[in-house]
């Protein structure tokens, strides 16, 4: 764990001193957009067209922000148009690193041995993390966006004219309501569990914690009377919460200590994590032991031992029991059928 300083690596955990015990979120720095022609998007750089094996993704299978881009990735068809790289769940003193000699570890681009390597091939002198998810021109050699939240609104549309898959995530009538409901979830729930996990005062976790339940209890009880929660349509915002909601037991619940209650004990929205799971293809982008790995051994601070705990069953295989309450995938995310 650690990070660029003037383009050098630097092995330190978060410092949360400077905000009196908080964990607070870096931003992302790379924001180019691709784009159906290569003119610019909502921010960065023009010349980055879409182009089925231009870009290249680098992810990691336990984090929850990569994670997103593999769900859109696969469930959009851009398998082939977009390979992959996965590095290795231990993230250690050199950060996210790549294994050589392990086919399902390896750098299938640019043969790297660690993360932080891409990012200075970039810019020689970055000073900030080394996060994945991370979209790489092999074009222009070129990051094109650390930023998950960009990238699978590029994944939804961007490839439409080459072949993917007429799926509409961000429906263009919809896009108030789910920015509102990403803005509470991003804060309370995918980074809520974060701050709570790495806050290192009290007084800091316990808000964090209040937060996560808070929402969390909103949340369950919006799912009682819909079946998605926007609209009734399946959209980003579902996305958004599954990555967080399908390691919650296994990893934030312990790990976190965001322990007032597990997700399976919430009468909605474990039915709805099972039901977004069983989403054809999308148990294929979820890997729980590699998740489990990476917390419990890579955050050595929060868990010296590197004991990968053997549990919970999560039997997210199950009935889910919700059909009645909206209508099944893919209707749900049809092209233009708002
Ligand atoms: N804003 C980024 C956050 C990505 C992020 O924080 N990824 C984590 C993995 S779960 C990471 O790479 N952390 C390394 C670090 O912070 O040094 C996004 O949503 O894409």
């Amino acid at each position: 764990m650690g990070l660029l300083i003037n383009g050098q690596w630097h092995d330190q955990w978060y410092d949360t001193a400077k905000s009196g015990g908080a964990f607070v979120r870096e931003s992302a720095q790379f924001r180019n957009w691709v784009t159906p022609d290569g003119s610019a998007g909502p921010t960065g750089d023009a010349g980055f067209a879409a182009e089925p094996g231009r870009y290249h993704l680098y992810v990691a299978l336990a984090c929850p922000w990569a994670h997103r881009t593999l769900v859109f990735r696969r469930l959009k068809g851009l398998e082939e148009m977009i390979p992959v790289s996965i590095v290795h769940p231990d993230m250690l003193e050199n950060g996210w690193a790549f294994r050589p000699d392990d086919p399902f570890h390896r750098d299938h681009e640019n043969g790297a041995r660690f993360m932080h390597e891409i990012y200075t091939r970039d810019t020689p002198d970055y000073t900030g993390r080394v996060t994945i998810p991370c979209l790489w021109d092999t074009h222009r050699k070129r990051i094109v966006s650390n930023e998950s939240a960009d990238l699978i609104r590029m994944f939804n549309s961007a490839f439409d004219g080459q072949g993917a898959r007429a799926l509409d995530f961000h429906p263009e009538p919809l896009r108030d309501e789910i920015d509102a409901v990403n803005e509470r979830v991003y804060n309370s729930v995918n980074n809520g569990v974060y701050r709570a996990g790495f806050a290192t005062a009290q007084d800091k976790y316990e808000q964090a914690f209040t937060e996560v339940f808070d929402a969390l209890d909103w949340l369950d009880g919006l799912l009682a009377e819909q079946r998605y929660l926007v609209g009734n349509r399946l959209t980003e915002a579902d996305w958004r919460l599954f990555t967080t909601l399908v390691r919650f037991d296994a990893v934030y619940y312990s790990h976190f200590k965001c322990n007032r209650q597990q997700l399976r004990d919430f009468p909605n929205l474990q039915g709805y994590l099972k039901d977004l799971y069983q989403i054809p293809g999308v148990a294929d982008t979820v890997n729980i032991d590699q998740i489990k790995r990476h917390y419990y051994r890579s955050q050595r601070t929060i868990n010296p031992t590197q004991i990968v705990p053997a549990g919970p069953r999560l039997e997210l295989e199950r009935p889910h029991g919700r059909g009645h309450l909206g209508p099944d995938f893919p209707e749900a995310c049809a092209s233009a059928s708002v």
